[in-house]
């Protein structure tokens, strides 16, 4: 039996309000994000998909619909106080981590989220062998930087340590914001293959936005299309595995 965890209800967002550039972006969206789910989002340039993310972690108001946690009203929340439940990783590897602190110091750091206490070296030297082992679960050498500061990492190296920071809590909801497009396209396929390990073994639920039709296919349990603000399609099971390339294409064209 499948159980939301997050349910978006008629959701609208409009900007520029009052002005003759106003603009409604999502319009009536309705989406409910079950336990488990791996959804991929494709769309095309100005469809809504970052705005939909952004609904989600709070960056942007709705200005009509709810969003349900768990069935409770979080419409209101702020952005902070949806991290309790949410991760997010950006396009840019330079967002999600401390470019001058190690790559250990950023994962503790992401450990101690919401803790009152701060980073002591002491803690670090105890808890190396467990961050380690944690970073070799990248596997693409992560685990033998360690102590390098995370502004000398390779792009792919340190949008793989911004995934690990975002996951490393086990959030309700992960959302891939295009994570492996500033990448190379070795270095993205093997990021895109680690993140769909890590989100089966850790039963993690995850929306990711991808321009690419393929790994939209590929990857995930459900694909959404998104046209001009709203939901056009909405697959899983049989019919996402009946899904060809052509007719995933032909979304973009109507
Ligand atoms: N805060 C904002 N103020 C004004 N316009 C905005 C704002 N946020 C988004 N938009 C506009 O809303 C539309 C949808 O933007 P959004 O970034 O959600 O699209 P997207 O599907 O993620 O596109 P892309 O594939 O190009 O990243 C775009 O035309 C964008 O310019």
């Amino acid at each position: 039996m499948t159980k939301p965890i997050l349910e978006i209800k008629n959701a609208t967002t409009v900007v520029n309000k009052g002005t003759s550039s106003e603009t409604q972006i999502l319009k009536a969206l309705n989406l409910t994000i079950n336990e488990g789910d791996f959804i991929t989002i494709v769309g095309a340039n100005g469809a809504g998909k970052s705005t939909l993310f952004n609904i989600i972690g709070g960056n942007l108001s709705l200005d009509s619909g709810q969003i349900l946690l768990h069935g409770q009203d979080i419409s209101k929340e702020s952005e902070e106080s949806r991290t309790r439940f949410l991760s997010r990783v950006f396009q840019d590897p330079k967002l999600g981590t401390a470019p001058r602190m190690t790559v250990a110091e950023n994962l503790l750091l992401a450990k101690k989220r919401g803790d009152s206490h701060g980073l002591r070296s002491r803690k670090l030297k105890q808890q190396l062998p467990e961050l380690t082992e944690f970073a070799g679960k990248m596997k693409n050498g992560l685990e033998k930087r360690m102590n390098t500061a995370t502004g000398n990492l390779s792009g792919g190296q340190r949008q793989s340590l911004s995934f690990l920071m975002a996951t490393l809590k086990k959030p309700d909801i992960l959302l891939l914001d295009e994570h492996t497009a500033a990448l190379d396209p070795k270095t993205s396929r093997q990021l895109l293959i680690t993140t769909d390990e890590r989100i089966r073994e850790d039963h993690l639920t995850a929306l990711m936005i991808t321009h690419h039709l393929e790994d939209a296919l590929t990857y995930g349990n459900r694909l959404i299309v998104l046209t001009d603000g709203k939901i056009v399609a909405d697959l899983t099971g049989n019919d996402k595995a009946a899904l060809t390339l052509e007719k995933l294409y032909s979304y973009f064209e109507e």
